[in-house]
């Protein structure tokens, strides 16, 4: 069993455990379910930076990359260097990650929260608007396209941004839709865990123009984002590079400044 099918299998248990701990109508009850989501789409159309960081303490490649930070001083310190929008990681047994984090994110700031996840049920969505997400992720490699559509379309319906992540054109033909804001390529092969910005580069035609394209994982350098710049690509995911520092936040400002020249 490759690594994102373990990590697919042991979160259809937390979801079902979830599910009976706080129900459905519970979580319908919260006071988040009536907050406006803000559109990391509309924010990437308009910036010229693109930069969505992420709060990522560890991860099934590479293990830990820092767990001595609180998520407020992260959040905050993104948002004060002008990032577009914040991945929170909610996973907690490959992360390291949870949902306090993401209402943690969401008290401390107010631009676009993605919570990133591992989505395979409809429960997690109504949970991502009540912890207060803007945006929710769906891997197409692990779900149908007709769980793509039924996923996407109850996030539209709650007012999230929908970001669906692909890694190769397989994945992209099965799952263009309507119901989708931004389309994500992960550099990163989830069962490998090999990182090629080729990916990027290669599927980004076939992506048509209605959506945001994102470029995901292994980005680390100015020269990287310029050559996406000119694929087409609008919104860039990074992770490890910024939270491998003692202050993510700083290392996303120097970033972005530079970018900016
Ligand atoms: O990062 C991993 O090791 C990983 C393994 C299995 C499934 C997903 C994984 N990462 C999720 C992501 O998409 C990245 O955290 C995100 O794109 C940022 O990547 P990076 O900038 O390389 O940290």
């Amino acid at each position: 069993m490759n690594i994102l099918d373990k990590i697919v299998a042991d979160k259809r248990k937390e979801v079902d455990l979830k599910k009976s701990l706080i129900t459905l109508p519970q979580l319908e009850a919260s006071v988040m379910m009536e907050r406006t989501s803000v559109s990391l789409a509309a924010v990437l159309r308009k910036s010229n930076t693109g930069i969505i960081a992420e709060h990522k303490r560890r991860s099934p490649s590479k293990s830990v990359i820092n767990q001595n930070l609180n998520v407020q001083d992260v959040a905050k310190g993104y948002a004060d260097a002008g990032v577009c929008g914040i991945s929170v990681l909610t996973d907690g047994k490959y992360f390291g990650g949870s949902l306090d984090d993401l209402v943690l994110a969401r008290a401390s700031v107010n631009i676009p929260l993605l919570r990133k996840e591992f989505i395979i049920d409809e429960y997690q969505i109504v949970e991502a608007k009540a912890y207060g997400a803007d945006v929710i992720l769906l891997i197409a490699a692990i779900l149908s396209r007709e769980e793509i559509k039924t996923l996407s379309e109850l996030a539209k319906s709650l007012g999230l941004d929908v970001l669906l992540e692909v890694h190769n054109e397989e994945e992209l033909q099965k799952s263009i839709m309507p119901s989708l804001d931004m389309l994500g390529v992960n550099n990163r092969n989830l069962k490998t865990f090999e990182v090629s910005l080729d990916t990027s580069k290669t599927l980004s035609e076939q992506i048509p123009e209605d959506f945001v394209k994102v470029s995901e994982s292994g980005i680390s350098t100015i020269g990287a984002i310029q050559e996406l710049k000119g694929f087409g690509y609008q919104g860039f995911l990074i992770g490890e590079n910024f939270m491998k520092t003692d202050d993510p936040g700083a290392s996303a400002k120097e970033f972005i400044d530079e970018l900016n020249k």
